[in-house]
């Protein structure tokens, strides 16, 4: 089977048009802009491009933008200073605080000082209580994502085997709870899995965040899985000349796609769907502050 390709980037198009017809109705009829902050603390590179694509796409979409760029020494109660004031600011209905955070500041107490309904990455205590217990929360943008692509390739997921490589707080471990949700009989494996390739060969959904090149390849897939490859990794790429990268996932695309049914491609799934995710969340969280009606559509 040669697999049909799931293509994030243009899914997620479709995802910022919603958002952005949204947006145009809450300032026509209710006379309010969503607004997004995002917080980044430091200097890495790769976050500031990051963060400035996030910025370009919510003033794209209709929102306002606020961003906060602090010093990479930044005293943790400063930092919660601000975040306190963009909690207090009725402009702001979705706040983003960029991960990971240096070393001195714990991440945790950072993420839990945000108001959980402006929580727009999902990640406070209260929202991933809310979403283990199957009551409405904010979802985290990068398995949103990928729940949103799933549903709209099969329909409905229910019955299906699904295995998601990777614990982690911010992918994983909400997967697991929206696959579950969605009726799917869930395995969460990881690095101490044992016989991985046999857990991941009965899979019907395999959904891989580990972080490592190209780590699952094609002889681990069931003939026509659907793959959701979440791993952004930038390797070496000789081929492409001296000193030259190029972007994988964590799953080896070429033999992946010879027998999965479906698959994402990386860049152009699931990196796109998060940021358009992060939009509607913001969306989400305006409507739900100003006690409205919540667009259909954009969340889980
Ligand atoms: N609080 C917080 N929330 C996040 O959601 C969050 C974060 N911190 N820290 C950093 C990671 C990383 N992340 C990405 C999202 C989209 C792309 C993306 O759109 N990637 C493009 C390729 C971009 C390129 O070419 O480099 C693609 O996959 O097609 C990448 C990375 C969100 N993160």
């Amino acid at each position: 089977m040669t697999a049909q390709v799931i293509d994030g980037k243009a899914f997620a198009a479709k995802v910022r048009d919603k958002v952005a017809g949204h947006v145009a109705r809450l300032k026509e009829e209710n006379g309010i802009t969503p607004g997004l902050a995002v917080v980044l603390v430091g200097e890495d590179p790769a976050s500031q491009v990051y963060v400035r694509s996030k910025g370009k796409q919510t003033v794209e979409v209709g929102m306002n933008s606020f961003e906060h760029k602090l010093a990479a020494d930044t005293a943790e109660a400063d930092l919660l200073n601000l975040i306190q004031q963009l909690n207090n600011d009725p402009q702001v209905h979705g706040i983003l605080v960029q991960l990971p955070l240096p070393d001195h500041l714990n991440e945790d107490l950072v993420i839990n000082s945000i108001a959980p309904e402006k929580d727009v990455d999902g990640f406070h205590i209260s929202n991933v209580g809310l979403l283990g217990t199957g009551q409405k929360s904010m979802v985290p943008c990068t398995p949103l994502g990928c729940l949103m692509m799933l549903r709209d390739h099969h329909g409905s997921l229910s019955g299906m085997d699904a295995v998601v490589i990777g614990r982690s707080n911010i992918v994983g471990k909400p997967m697991a709870q929206l696959l579950l949700g969605d009726s799917c009989t869930v395995t969460i494996a990881h690095s101490r899995t044992k016989d991985l390739a046999d857990v991941v060969r009965r899979a019907d959904i395999v959904v891989a965040a580990v972080g490592r090149p190209e780590m699952v390849p094609g002889d681990w897939i069931k003939d026509g899985a659907t793959v959701i490859d979440v791993g952004i990794n930038r390797i070496d790429a000789p081929e492409k000349g001296e000193g030259k990268t190029r972007l994988v996932g964590d799953v080896h695309y070429e033999s992946a796609a010879a027998v999965a049914g479906a698959i994402t491609p990386v860049p152009g799934g699931v990196g796109p769907m998060t940021i358009a995710c992060l939009l509607a969340n913001t969306v989400t969280a305006c409507c739900r502050a100003n006690g409205l009606a919540e667009p259909e559509g954009l969340t889980a």
